[in-house]
């Protein structure tokens, strides 16, 4: 075996199900006297998902930002894996990043570098990781997103959805405990976004990762929400409609007016007598 190399070390974190990783207590946020979040409250539990819901400018991007400490709240407190957020200086707020995998909305990916320099950017910066190390993690990240034979491709040669696989393939290298995905499927048609809501169950059920997701496309949310991934006896993944307890692990979070206007499964939010929840859902 021998001793853990730097990067084995860090991927080989302990991680807990059902611990809180992002905790939001009675948060409120303005720009001058534009109120975006007037008191929100909630909590994402390691192996869950949450999917958050809401008119344009709701203030879902927002909430993002607040957890990679990009924007800090005027009031509340919030906390990411433990480490208190809001009160965080930069230099500290690195660290927690390192724990937060980001998929933002077209991919973004760098159009100058390769596939595998785009998942590996951040690890071939390190000089005290060995460069066999970084390629091996490259690899077995790109392979989990199935695009291993597309590595020394340019993101030009990729289609939409193979790119948005590459950018989740980044966002995985460290391994996460958390990820925050931006409108992961806009602009994909159907069933590419499927390939890419695949990737997202995959990494909750088989990986135990915790998700937030911000999206527009309902079909998908629920897709993710009523489906789950496991290993079948000869190791490959399967997926199959979602146990009551697996539909139990993502939650619906509707924002309205700077509050949480609704939060539940899937279930509940199918069975919504509320105006408001089937206007969005019509
Ligand atoms: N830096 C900023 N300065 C001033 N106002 C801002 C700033 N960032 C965001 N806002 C405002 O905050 C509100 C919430 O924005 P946010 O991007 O969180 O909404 P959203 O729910 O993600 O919307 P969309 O679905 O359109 O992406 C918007 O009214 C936006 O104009």
């Amino acid at each position: 075996m021998g001793t853990p190399t730097p990067l084995e070390t860090r991927l080989s974190r302990v991680k807990t199900p059902g611990e809180p990783v992002i905790v939001f207590e009675r948060v409120f946020l303005a720009f001058g006297d534009n109120v975006i979040l007037k008191d929100i409250s909630f909590e994402l539990r390691a192996g869950y998902s949450k999917i958050f819901l809401g008119a344009s400018g709701a203030g879902k991007s927002t909430i993002l930002k607040l957890i990679l400490g990009l924007l800090k709240p005027q009031a509340g407190k919030i906390w990411v894996n433990g480490v208190r957020v809001d009160t965080l200086g930069e230099s500290d707020m690195m660290k927690v990043r390192d724990d937060v995998g980001m998929v933002f909305q077209e991919g973004a990916l760098f159009d100058s570098l390769s596939v595998r320099e785009n998942v590996g950017y951040k690890l071939y910066e390190e000089s005290d990781t060995p460069l066999e190390d970084v390629h091996r993690r490259v690899e077995e990240v790109l392979g989990w997103v199935e695009l291993e034979e597309h590595i020394d491709k340019m993101p030009s040669e990729l289609s939409g959805g193979q790119r948005r696989r590459v950018a989740i393939a980044r966002a995985m290298t460290f391994q996460p405990r958390i990820l925050l995905y931006d409108e992961p499927t806009t602009g994909l048609d159907p069933i590419t976004s499927i390939t890419i809501d695949d990737e997202i169950v995959k990494l909750r059920d088989i990986e135990g990762v915790s998700s937030l997701v911000v999206t527009h496309q309902l079909r998908d949310a629920f897709y993710v929400a009523e489906r789950m991934a496991f290993r079948g006896n000869d190791g490959r993944i399967q997926f199959v409609p979602a146990t009551p307890e697996k539909l139990a692990q993502t939650e619906f979070v509707m924002l309205r007016d700077g509050l949480i206007h609704f939060e539940g499964t899937a279930k509940e939010l199918r069975a919504t007598n509320d105006p408001y929840l089937a206007l969005f859902l019509s």
